[in-house]
């Protein structure tokens, strides 16, 4: 059977759970949202065909369990991804500290030089927020990558997420000549 795309670009969220690793995803790939928790269990993912300059790239999102019993299973995925998206609440300190913790893990489980972002998601419930954005830009400075805050639930910079870490990873393989060529 012919191949339905020209690119294929491999994403993982990971971070602790309940940050809104899920709904950001769904969000991304169906422009929906859901206020229902339900917890992921191991593994999932969810695709998203985008064309660029006449060439289809398709983007294929892992969804992570952010439960630690599950940690075995999701590790396992780290090796596959070219970009690795981490995520922490602005409302959840706890969440926010983690992310070390979560950086230790792409250490030692993913490929050396995968494309890494820190987002801060929940930034539409500001009342509530634990989290200074100014903590969350110093982190992402202090390991050298890309900070946004986001709102799954708001629709705030998702897109421009995608579309950044879509630029790192396509500037490290043959996909980035066609991105050149638009200047993305
Ligand atoms: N206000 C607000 N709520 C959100 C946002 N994103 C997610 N939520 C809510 O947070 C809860 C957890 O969201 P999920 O996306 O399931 O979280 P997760 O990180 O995938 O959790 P695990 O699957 O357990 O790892 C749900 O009740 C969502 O509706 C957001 O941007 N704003």
């Amino acid at each position: 059977m012919a191949k339905k795309y020209d690119f294929l670009f491999k994403l993982l969220l990971i971070g602790d759970s309940g940050v809104g690793k899920t709904c950001l995803i769904i969000r991304f790939a169906e422009d929906n949202f859901n206020s229902t928790y339900i917890s992921t269990i191991g593994i999932d993912f969810k695709v998203k065909t985008i064309e660029v300059e006449g060439k289809k790239v398709k983007l294929q999102v892992w969804d992570t369990a952010g439960q630690e019993r599950f940690k075995t299973i999701t590790t396992a995925y780290y090796r596959g991804a070219m970009g690795i998206i981490l995520v922490y609440d602005i409302t959840d300190e706890k969440s926010f500290e983690n992310i070390q913790n979560w950086m230790k893990s792409i250490k030692e489980n993913a490929s050396s030089g995968v494309s890494r972002m820190l987002l801060g998601n929940k930034c539409d419930i500001e009342a509530k927020r634990k989290v200074s954005k100014e903590t969350g830009e110093k982190l992402a400075k202090d390991h050298g990558i890309r900070f946004f805050e986001t709102s799954a639930k708001s629709s705030i910079n998702v897109e421009e997420v995608m579309e950044y870490i879509f630029k790192q990873i396509a500037l490290k393989t043959e996909c980035s000549t066609v991105v050149k060529r638009l200047a993305l």
